[in-house]
């Protein structure tokens, strides 16, 4: 009989997610359910959406950021009604909640859907609903994000920031933070200056992606002009010593995810996402999933593939979980209960792992 593994000792530490985009939870199975209740029409011209399995095995061959982001602006023209994002959120927390995330905090792409006709209200009833049960049902704690598309001209997402219904959700607490994601070059972080002054000014938390394709130049202008707390990827840091030294200083967090950069192709393989320079730098980081209906992985999965690469000890294990809830938004209370979980946790497990 086996005795237990290193992926029960991951599944049991209490996990916080920071970087997962409620759009990327959608399957191609659940895409060609929906696409058909709503009367969607897929791409005709393009044989990958001949089937689910046909759309499933296109998404091992992305080539690059954009290539997926092609995918993934398509997939959720299936979503219509407020049932349709609660169903697909409730997916999503299901999944992370068998792999132990106990905190998590997810994304959105309203413009991808306004710009669609879809009314932010639907979009935000749906997903609000799923956090609300996730937080019940699960004991999941959410924090919601509304991320801002950077390949748009710079004055439509301030515009839609402006929205009565995006001021009525960050004013109620409802959104607590926003993001920058899309196509990340071109489109530096200095061009959203003032969004991001505009979201300081109402006391949101503050993230973007950055260093994921880009360059690490992109990491530090996020941090200089927009005044990000962390970082989405951020990658690309270990290319700039001198900012790898602040960013260790100032205990600034990246989001890694480290499946999508591999079948992104931002690295060759897992063992070439910089956990051990990040390690050894004293750099803070979680580790996430992104998209894990498009990057073949949840959480749990992303966990196993860097222990699988990098076999970092169940210390290193522990750190990397405490710089997780450490930087995570949620409140002091919660911290210091996640923290506690994971005493015990690591103490329980300390013994079975290592005799
Ligand atoms: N990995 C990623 N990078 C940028 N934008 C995204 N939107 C969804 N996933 C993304
Ligand atoms: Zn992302």
């Amino acid at each position: 009989m086996s005795g237990p593994s290193f992926r029960d000792f991951l599944r049991c530490l209490p996990k916080c997610e920071h970087h997962m985009h409620l759009e990327g939870a959608l399957t191609p199975h659940v895409l060609f359910v929906l696409a058909e209740k709503n009367n969607v029409t897929l791409p005709q011209d393009d044989e990958a959406f001949k089937s689910p399995e046909a759309l499933l095995e296109r998404y091992q061959r992305f080539t690059s950021l954009d290539d997926f982001l092609h995918y993934y602006y398509i997939g959720m023209s299936a979503l219509v009604a407020a049932a349709d994002f609660e169903a697909l959120a409730w997916d999503y927390f299901q999944h992370a909640s068998s792999d132990g995330v106990a905190h998590a905090e997810v994304f959105f792409d309203p413009q991808a859907h306004t710009s669609r006709g879809i009314k932010y209200t639907t979009v935000l009833e749906g997903f609000d609903t799923a956090c609300k049960r996730a937080e019940k049902e699960l004991g999941i704690t959410t924090i919601l994000t509304s991320c801002f598309l950077r390949h748009l001209p710079p004055k439509d997402c301030l515009e839609l920031f402006e929205d009565e219904d995006l001021q009525e959700s960050y004013k109620s607490g409802v959104v607590r933070a926003i993001g920058l994601d899309s196509s990340e070059k071109p489109f530096p972080p200095e061009n959203f200056t003032e969004l991001y002054t505009k979201a300081k000014a109402l006391g949101l938390n503050l993230t973007a992606h950055a260093g994921e394709e880009g360059p690490a130049s992109y990491i530090s202008s996020a941090l200089h002009n927009l005044g990000v707390t962390r970082i989405d990827h951020g990658i690309k840091l270990v290319d700039d010593q001198q900012l790898l030294e602040k960013i260790a200083a100032e205990k600034t967090m990246l989001t890694v995810c480290p499946l999508s950069n591999v079948v992104l192709r931002c690295v060759n393989t897992i063992k070439d996402v910089p956990i051990r320079k990040l390690l050894d730098a004293g750099v803070q980081f979680s580790i996430n999933s992104d998209d894990p209906a498009y990057f073949g992985g949840y959480i749990l999965d992303n966990y196993v593939a860097v222990h699988d690469a990098f076999k970092l000890s169940v210390q290193e294990w522990e750190g990397v979980v405490r710089a997780g809830i450490k930087g995570s938004w949620c409140d002091d209370d919660r911290k210091a209960e996640l923290l506690q979980r994971l005493q015990h946790v690591v103490e329980e497990w300390k013994g079975k792992l290592e005799n």
